[in-house]
């Protein structure tokens, strides 16, 4: 039963799904942090893979950018191969001073300028949530992984990167959002679509306010705090 954008088996993944953007980061996830790890499906390059996390089966896919491509994968994989539950792990520039590099943002909700959402359901403007539950367990879950500062809160899912929109940019953050990515409202609006569950959780990797670099070491050293609390939810909740 393979989909147009997934080659795998039908059972090939298991009910929960770790998303980062980058397919390498799902590589990278199944080869440090799964146990037995396989590779499903490499259609385009997006790379699946389904292993065990202490005793549990979880399955690693990418993403790709953007709101419309999460919104395919995310279909397919909840809509064909019964995935319930997908948790995003991002990164995301952010947009509060308080926030520092690494930073961990569990998305509580996800304003968008996306025209997917725009259209969802025409006369109203939607709500993009997490799974109440995902997000609570994520956040208790913060405190059994040493080294993470987690923040909760709303995130602006945003159409471009690139475009620089000083005035919409205050605005979010007058209005008390933490980070901007691209992803988190097309995945929270799917798993509602297909009655499913989602969260996202974001490591912050710059800022929109300031310049910041981080060295590769520290990327992957935040990355794994957030997939580490994204497990811990996932086993709890
Ligand atoms: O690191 P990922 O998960 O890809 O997330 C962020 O990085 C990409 C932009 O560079 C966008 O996908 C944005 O959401
Ligand atoms: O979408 C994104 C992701 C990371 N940093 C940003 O500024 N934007």
């Amino acid at each position: 039963m393979p989909t147009p954008h997934i080659s795998a088996e039908p059972g090939a993944f298991a009910p929960d799904v770790l998303m980062p953007g980058d397919p390498r980061r799902a590589t990278r996830i199944a080869e440090t942090v799964l146990e037995d790890a396989r590779l499903v499906t490499e259609v385009r390059g997006v790379l699946g893979y389904t292993g065990t996390w202490q005793g549990r089966p979880v399955s690693v896919m990418a993403s790709g950018m953007g709101v419309p491509s999460i919104s395919i994968y995310a279909t397919e994989l909840f809509r064909f191969y019964d995935v319930r539950r997908i948790v995003r792990i991002g990164t995301a520039g952010g947009m509060q001073r308080h926030l520092e590099l690494g930073d961990v943002v569990i998305a509580t909700a996800a304003h968008t300028d996306s025209g997917v959402s725009e259209h969802r359901i025409p006369g109203l403007h939607y709500s993009h949530v997490p799974h109440f539950g995902l997000a609570a367990a994520a956040f208790a879950a913060a405190a059994d992984v040493p080294g993470a500062r987690v923040h909760a809160g709303p995130v602006f899912t945003s159409d471009s990167f690139y475009a620089a929109r000083p005035q919409l940019t205050e605005a979010l953050v007058a209005h008390g959002t933490l980070a901007v990515e691209m992803e988190a409202a097309g995945l929270y609006a799917v798993a509602d679509r297909e009655q499913a569950e989602a969260l996202a959780i974001m490591s912050i990797s710059d800022f929109t306010f300031q310049a910041a670099e981080l060295s590769a070491a520290e990327r992957e050293q935040l990355f794994d705090h957030a997939v580490q609390i994204a497990l811990r939810a996932l086993a709890a909740a």
